[in-house]
């Protein structure tokens, strides 16, 4: 699980600045190491047009051994036999959702330490802890929680592989990092740029260099 938390790439057709299925193409030649499909907010397909385009993404992920997540939606990840779902807090009780999806990767976000406590008692595989920095991204986010807050966790006993979202960019992901994060998630940083091939390709070198500069 840690290792495809690297650089994980979040991304809808809402948020791509040409065609998403070529975006992701690209992101996946730049290096990236787990996508999840977050097809929300204003403008976001539905109903079969948002199956359409989720099939065309997982067969990407497929074709490249990415693991290919669904967020919120268990009907669509089950319907489409994505490798996981990631869910909020608000998206259902986690306990129940884990019978609904076996064994499939089952990805939880958590604000704080109490949310990542039960997080891990529920049986997530990782949590995504946010937001790190100010996002544009999603509008009903949080206070920004900082890198601390995963530090926070860790100092806690907080042992689940956990990666962190929210404005992260290259110049900000070191401290993420540093923090104890396993790896970083992301949408703007990829999917708002003319070249995503590049930006994942200058990410996923940070984030080794931050690794091994610990
Ligand atoms: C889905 C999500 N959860 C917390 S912040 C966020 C949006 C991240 O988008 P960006 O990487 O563009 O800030
Ligand atoms: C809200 C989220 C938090 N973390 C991750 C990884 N994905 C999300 N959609
Ligand atoms: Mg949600």
């Amino acid at each position: 699980m840690k290792k495809h938390l690297k650089l994980y790439f979040v991304m809808g057709s809402v948020n791509c600045l040409k065609n998403p299925v070529e975006v992701l193409s690209e992101a996946i030649d730049g290096g990236i190491t787990m996508f999840q499909y977050r097809e929300k907010g204003k403008g976001a397909l539905e109903g079969e047009d948002k199956l359409q385009l989720g099939k065309k993404l997982q067969s990407l992920c497929n074709q490249n051994n990415i693991p290919f997540i669904v967020n919120d939606d268990i009907n669509l990840a089950l319907e489409l036999d994505a490798d996981g779902i990631h869910i909020g807090q608000e998206d259902g009780d986690v306990s129940k959702i884990r019978k609904f999806i076996g064994r499939k990767i089952l990805g939880v976000s958590a604000h704080d330490l109490s949310e990542a406590t039960e997080a891990v008692k529920t049986g997530a595989n990782y949590i995504g802890v946010g937001p790190m920095y100010e996002t544009k991204t999603k509008l009903d986010t949080n206070e920004v929680a900082g890198p601390d807050m995963i530090r926070q966790l860790r100092q806690n006993n907080i042992e689940i592989p956990i990666v962190g979202i929210g404005g992260i960019n290259q110049q900000n992901l070191k401290p993420v990092i540093n923090a104890g994060a396993d790896g970083v998630a992301l949408i703007s940083a990829i999917s708002s740029l003319k070249q995503p091939r590049e930006a994942a390709s200058n990410l996923i070198e940070s984030i080794n260099d931050s690794f091994v500069n610990e």
